[in-house]
């Protein structure tokens, strides 16, 4: 069954007209019977399939869980995150993505509907409730000095603030250095790790954790004020292959950018994207703690904050409250 399950799957997604069960055992070499049990096991996992008399089947909506088979359809048009694993359930993509580098020469995706220990900086915990929302690592193998990794997070918000505005026309900014908020509310946060040696860097391993359709109620207490999500913003469901579509389209295009070019090229857009300017935040690097105000971001990635009393600190990547 499980053989038939994928080419099956495959079969449907691809085609946006009905197709015949004839056609598809045929094409399968299995018989009509086969095809209509395996159709109702998908309708069973969630995939809402027409079947109309004389013209056959027709998926109508996808399930709200990743599908192994369809991701690696919509992804196939990709050029560098391409191939994607797929897991129901992890303790956290990060974790998963680390335990598949060594195998793996290809960058990939790792997706997941639920995470039970997702993380986030400073190995705070990120809710990761199942099916409502993206929570991904991207693994990249750039030939990049370590130093260069500076300003890689500042293009990777950018690529994310610019799917939020253009395709949902919601007004995000970015919160430096890897937070992405409507208001005052966290709709995505990401963090970058990296595994590197004295020649450099051997993998980027980036995390993200994005809010697509949890209600107000399906945050917990802390998240009910300081978080938001797509659905909340936009008002209408959202399709996660789209968004998965359109995240990995942005996050390609400034990854390759962000390899040929300093971060200076997209200085004057990423700070006019930014939400941190002309208020007092609280900043905390390490044991380093400033209240103060951000006057500019440096060429090389650091913000550069002026303290109450008039001092100047550079933080490379500090937690800033809010
Ligand atoms: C109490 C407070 C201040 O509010 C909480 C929490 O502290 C803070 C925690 N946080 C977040 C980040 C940014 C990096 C996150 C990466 C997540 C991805 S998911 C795929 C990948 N696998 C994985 O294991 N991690 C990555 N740094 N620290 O965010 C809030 N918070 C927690 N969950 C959420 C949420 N779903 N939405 C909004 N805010 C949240």
């Amino acid at each position: 069954m499980s053989k038939f399950k994928s080419e099956i799957i495959k079969c449907l997604y691809k085609n946006d007209e009905y197709i015949s069960g004839q056609y598809i055992a045929e094409k399968l070499n299995c018989s009509r019977v086969t095809i209509k049990k395996v159709i109702d096991q998908l309708k069973h996992e969630g995939f809402n399939i027409e079947s109309q008399t004389n013209k056959g089947y027709k998926i109508t909506q996808l399930p709200p869980l990743w599908q192994q088979e369809i991701v690696n359809i919509e992804l196939s048009k990709q050029k560098i995150l391409n191939k994607a694993y797929v897991q129901p359930q992890v303790d956290s993509t990060q974790l998963l993505a680390r335990s598949i580098i060594n195998e793996e020469h290809d960058d990939f995706v790792v997706l997941s509907d639920e995470q039970t220990k997702g993380r986030g900086r400073f190995n705070r915990e990120w809710s990761s409730i199942k099916g409502k929302g993206l929570w991904m690592s991207i693994v990249l193998k750039p030939h990049i000095p370590i130093h260069k990794m500076s300003t890689f997070n500042l293009f990777i918000s950018l690529a994310i603030q610019e799917v939020v505005e253009k395709h949902y026309q919601i007004n995000s900014k970015i919160k430096w250095p890897n937070d992405i908020y409507v208001g005052e509310q966290k709709l995505c946060g990401f963090l970058t790790e990296m595994i590197a040696d004295t020649d450099g860097v051997n993998a980027i391993i980036c995390g993200i954790g994005f809010n697509l359709n949890q209600t107000r109620e399906e945050f917990d207490k802390v998240g009910q004020h300081r978080a938001t999500s797509l659905l909340i913003e936009h008002g209408s469901t959202i399709d996660p292959y789209q968004f998965l579509k359109y995240l990995i389209e942005a996050i390609e295009k400034r990854y390759n950018q962000f390899l040929v070019s300093p971060f200076s090229e997209i200085k004057d857009t990423y700070k006019s994207k930014s939400m941190i300017w002309n208020r007092t935040l609280n900043y905390t690097e390490g044991n380093k703690k400033v209240k103060g105000r951000a006057i500019d971001i440096q060429d090389n990635g650091f913000l550069t904050v002026i303290s109450e009393d008039g001092e100047i600190y550079q933080f490379m990547s500090a937690d800033i409250d809010i």
